[in-house]
């Protein structure tokens, strides 16, 4: 990997048959979403779903690119955070893709974080029974993951993104010039996401991280390297295990536990995140899999203290205000979608890249390990 690679566009074919999609990575590609909509997709009319943080900076130039194309929208604005991904919201995206008429062909288009895509998308996997689907990701944790790989969804009291549908997007355009805007917060919360493909089955991506993550945050030809690597890694695993029958679950490494904090802090992005979720979750993980004897204490020290330099939280006492108890983290943790005849699965590891899917994990070592890492 060299993070002196050519700063130009990048495009991440994913290979789903029918399903299949491009996506493409650089700077400049919201002014050019309409022409590059346009010409690849039949659709002549959109609705844009944006959230008020990503409006007033970006719409009005998506919107312009799109009528420049001939493709005519109807926007709706939601507030940003993770309490949006609701019923409620879901509702009011269904109304207004209705009442701009979007046909089968037309276009529901996410610009916007995680969160806008997984419910606008959520809402082009049902109205009609399917519409087409636009990612425009404009965080970084929608450009590496959310935006990539179809899975779409609402949280519930009961834990996160338990309501949703698989619905893959037509066209992913990831415009890297946008980045620029992100708080450095939430920036931090998409590096997690990063640095979980290395963690997977990537140790040389990792180590490259180690050695480059001031020039991924910086900007320039690393953060785009980084961020084509990334959308590369989760093609792979999408493409061999669409519906998560099995591999796929990989990209859950550290999400068990991040799921159930951003339940326990009520989906409050003022507290926790999910990138930060994932964070501590990844380092849990590890841990975990130390205390089972399947990987050395290092490999957990070495992953936290990546995590740590980055500046994102890496225990459960960094996230402010109290957390509900052990016992129910774990009431949360067994609603997991993971879980299979009451079984936990979870995703352990052997070392940094070594990760696996572990069916039948013992709830009792879940239960004494979160107690002993519960910040009480
Ligand atoms: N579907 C998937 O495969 C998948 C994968 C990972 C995460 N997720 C979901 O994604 C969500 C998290 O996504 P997220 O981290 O993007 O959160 P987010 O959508 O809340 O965006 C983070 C914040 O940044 C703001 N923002 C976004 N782009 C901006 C820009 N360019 N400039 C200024 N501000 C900007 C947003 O308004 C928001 O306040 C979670 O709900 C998570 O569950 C889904
Ligand atoms: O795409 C996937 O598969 C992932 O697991 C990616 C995760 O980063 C993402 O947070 C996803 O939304 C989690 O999925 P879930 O099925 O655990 O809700
Ligand atoms: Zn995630």
């Amino acid at each position: 990997m060299n993070a002196d690679a050519s700063a130009s566009e990048r495009k991440v074919h994913v290979p789903l048959g029918e399903r299949a999609y491009d996506i493409l990575i650089g700077p400049g590609l919201i002014a050019r979403a309409g022409t590059e909509i346009a010409s690849r997709l039949k659709g002549r009319k959109a609705a844009v779903i944006t959230d008020a943080h990503v409006a007033p900076l970006y719409l009005d130039a998506l919107v312009q690119s799109l009528e420049a194309a001939g493709i005519a929208s109807a926007t709706l604005v939601l507030p940003a955070g993770e309490k949006t991904k609701s019923f409620e919201h879901l509702m009011t995206v269904c109304d207004k893709v209705l009442e701009a008429r979007i046909e089968r062909n037309d276009h529901v288009i996410a610009l916007g974080g995680g969160v806008i895509g997984d419910l606008a998308g959520f809402a082009a996997g049902i109205v009609r029974r399917g519409v087409r689907f636009v990612q425009v990701p404009t965080s970084l944790l929608s450009q590496v993951d959310s935006s990539v790989g179809g899975k779409t969804g609402i949280n519930s009291r009961h834990g996160k993104n338990l309501i949703g549908v698989f619905h893959q997007p037509d066209l992913v355009l990831a415009d890297t010039d946008v980045l620029n805007s992100l708080s450095a917060r939430e920036f931090r919360a998409g590096y997690a996401e990063v640095a979980k493909y290395g963690l997977i089955d990537k140790p040389d991506f990792f180590s490259w991280l180690e050695a480059n993550w001031q020039a991924v945050f910086a900007g320039g030809a690393a953060r785009i390297e980084a961020i084509a690597t990334s959308c590369q890694a989760k093609s792979d695993v999408v493409v061999a295990d669409e519906r998560e029958t099995g591999q796929r679950a990989l990209l859950n490494l550290g999400h068990t536990f991040g799921h159930a904090l951003e339940a326990a802090t009520a989906y409050d992005s003022a507290r926790l995140v999910h990138g930060e979720g994932v964070s501590i979750g990844m380092v849990l993980a590890h841990e975990f899999s130390a205390r089972m004897n399947l990987a050395s204490k290092d490999d957990a020290l070495r992953v936290e203290t990546h995590l740590k330099a980055v500046g994102l939280p890496t225990r459960m006492s960094e996230i402010p205000g109290a957390l509900p108890p052990a016992e129910m983290l774990m009431d949360t943790i067994a609603q997991d979608k993971k879980v299979k005849a009451g079984k936990l699965t979870f995703i352990l590891t052997r070392g940094i890249g070594q990760s696996f899917v572990a069916d039948d994990v013992p709830a009792s070592e879940v239960l004494s390990f979160l107690k002993e890492k519960h910040p009480r």
